[in-house]
């Protein structure tokens, strides 16, 4: 039995599972089959807490449900952040992952602001094929793709697409996501934002995810928008992204990204031998 407790960011739910104090090794088959909302758990990311060397308190891995492990997940951080923040008495922590360290407080309203680090907006960090050109915005060659103009991307700890267009209701993202997350243009695939900007500090967003369609919100894909938007000089420094699942706080200090917002625990059980079961008692945090 692998106890785990079911979280979400504004609606981008996890399963989260501490391994810090004995190791979970978990097949990415393992990882699929829990994800399917019909038959499993159903989650857009299977969390794993690990321990870390010093001076990070613990190590955030994280994986699609399509198996595939990636280097940042936002919302999940911010669950992460709030299970160690309530667990020892100090005002912040600092979470390695595969895309880098996270520093996470909580702030007066309860809410968990997470420094996320530096956007990267070089080809190869990003990553972009070289036949994308040598810009961190990129045109695509196919008609029905170049009608949502140009990508401005950025690696904010995992890679991401934004396309800016006038109106992000009626973007047919189940259709097109998957067609840009799976373009030739990125080589380890790419997370896509649709964004219409309502001013310099409030945008609406729906996000294509890569490896997991599209979600209620992405605390990494707000983190690239305003990256992308203060560059190209259409965003202040402080942003207001709205996603279906609410909104999440950005501002862009010293060039690092700080992402605030809040987090939820759903609900705790365990992945058993055949699946997983519920605790039948409600907890907390
Ligand atoms: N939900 C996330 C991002 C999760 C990883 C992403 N799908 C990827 O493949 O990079 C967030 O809140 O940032």
């Amino acid at each position: 039995m692998i106890a785990f407790r079911k979280m979400n960011g504004l609606g981008n739910d996890f399963v989260v599972v501490d391994a810090r104090h004995h190791a979970v090794d978990i097949s990415a088959d393992t990882i699929r089959a829990l994800g399917d909302r019909e038959n499993g758990v159903g989650f857009d990311q299977f969390i794993l807490i690990e321990p870390a060397a010093e001076p990070a308190d613990a190590t955030m891995r994280i994986f699609n449900p399509d198996g595939g492990e990636v280097g940042a997940c936002g919302n999940a951080a911010r669950c992460v952040a709030a299970l160690l923040l309530d667990e020892r008495a100090m005002p912040e922590v600092l979470i390695a992952s595969a895309g880098g360290p996270m520093r996470g407080w909580r702030e007066a309203d309860g809410r968990i602001a997470i420094d996320m680090g530096e956007p990267r907006f070089a080809g190869p960090a990003i990553p972009l094929a070289s036949e994308a050109g040598d810009s961190w915005c990129v045109r695509f060659p196919e008609p029905e793709l170049a009608s949502y103009g140009a990508a401005a991307c950025v690696n904010v700890g995992n890679p991401h697409a934004v396309f800016f267009v006038p109106d992000v209701g009626v973007v047919p993202l189940t259709d097109i996501g998957p067609k840009f997350e799976n373009h030739r243009f990125f080589p380890e695939r790419a997370n896509i934002s649709f964004v219409t900007v309502h001013g310099p500090d409030r945008v609406e967003a729906r996000v294509w995810e890569r490896g997991a369609g599209a979600t209620l919100a992405c605390g990494t894909a707000a983190c690239a928008i305003v990256s992308v938007g203060h560059r190209a000089g259409i965003l202040g420094e402080r942003v207001e992204v709205v996603l279906p699942g609410g909104p999440l706080a950005i501002a862009l200090t010293a060039g690092r990204i700080v992402m605030v917002g809040p987090y939820m625990l759903d609900w705790t059980g365990a992945i058993t031998r055949d699946g997983f079961v519920r605790d039948p008692l409600p907890t907390s945090v």
